[in-house]
């Protein structure tokens, strides 16, 4: 397949809700993303770019975004954010968590610039960097949440969210700009072999292209299965919390499965308290709440920067 017709295939199967912004780097990615939108829905597409003064160069891709915008008719919301990482988050992880909420604030600022509600975010995450998630997943011995890599759609803060190249080599994008004279910003640290990310898509893609030549896809396949089986965890989880309440009452927890009530305990931190508990401290609290049989029995283990107590009939996290 040629990489127009793979590009054209992801579009036609991506049908957001218009108008709609186009998160953009000045990266090849979502350069390609941007002029595929707009030559789909001309008059419909804005896009929002992220300055966040991270690296020198930070100007310079500002600079890309705008004269590009401005050759296409795309209207482009620069939002300039300053990530700050508590202690215990990488800065990866704080930069990408400020980059989102930066995102929504250049979406409400292009509705209000437009005088017309933006319905609907895209970003240009491709195969590549789907399979490289799941690697990553696999080498923490991430459960089906990590494993389901990153979503294709979801909703949050009022808009859409899309990525429709998850199933598009990162390669057929550089060659679909090439093909059409476009140039785009290239981020110096994606040669840096400093960075795992970056080592798994410059040795391990290749090694493993050599010897399954249609990985991409059928890793894609896998992290749908394994979306599938998380969504219904999920209602599980759901039907269980109705029964025991959140927080959730240790009589209707100890009556549970070892695998249902593992399932309750993680919904429950996660949901409501945004914690995701490891292996080891979901095993630990399974046994405390088994020996838990007298009432004055206490239950107390550290999860992040809290602890699961008891507290009368339930189970209480407290920072
Ligand atoms: N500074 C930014 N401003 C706006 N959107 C961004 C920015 N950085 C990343 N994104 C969006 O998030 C997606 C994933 O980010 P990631 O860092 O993996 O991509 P990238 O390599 O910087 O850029 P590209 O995907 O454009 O090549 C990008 O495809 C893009 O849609």
């Amino acid at each position: 397949m040629s990489a127009a017709d793979g590009i054209e295939q992801a579009l036609k199967g991506f049908n957001p809700r218009l108008p709609l912004a186009v998160a953009f780097s000045g990266g090849a990615d979502s350069t390609a993303l941007v002029l595929a939108c707009q030559q789909r829905w001309p008059g419909q597409v804005a896009a929002i770019h992220v300055h966040h003064g991270l690296q020198a160069a930070a100007d310079d891709f500002a600079q890309f975004c705008r004269r590009l915008c401005t050759e296409h008719d795309v209207p482009l919301e620069v939002v300039h954010c300053q990530a700050r990482h508590a202690r215990g988050q990488s800065p990866e992880d704080a930069a990408r968590k400020a980059r989102y909420r930066a995102l929504t604030a250049g979406a409400h600022a292009l509705t209000a610039r437009l005088q017309r509600p933006v319905a609907s975010i895209a970003l240009a995450q491709h195969a590549d960097d789907q399979v490289e998630t799941l690697l990553l997943a696999l080498s923490r011995g991430a459960g089906l949440p990590g494993l389901a890599a990153m979503p294709g759609h979801w909703q949050r803060d009022g808009f859409d969210w899309y990525r429709p190249f998850l199933q598009v080599p990162g390669q057929a994008l550089r060659e679909w700009l090439a093909a059409r004279g476009q140039s785009w910003m290239e981020d110096p640290t994606n040669a840096d072999l400093a960075y795992t990310r970056n080592r798994i898509r410059h040795q391990v893609l290749p090694a493993l292209q050599a010897v399954f030549p249609m990985f991409r896809t059928t890793f894609a396949r896998s992290s749908q299965h394994a979306a599938q089986a998380q969504a219904l965890l999920q209602e599980v989880a759901q039907q269980d919390a109705q029964h025991s309440g959140l927080p959730p009452r240790i009589a209707a927890l100890q009556q549970l499965s070892p695998a249902r009530q593992a399932n309750l305990l993680r919904y429950w931190l996660n949901a409501m308290h945004g914690v995701t508990p490891s292996a080891a401290q979901l095993r630990e609290l399974q046994r405390q709440l088994a020996a838990c049989t007298t009432r004055g029995h206490a239950i107390d283990l550290k999860v992040a920067d809290g602890h699961v107590k008891r507290q009368g009939a339930h189970l209480l996290w407290l920072k």
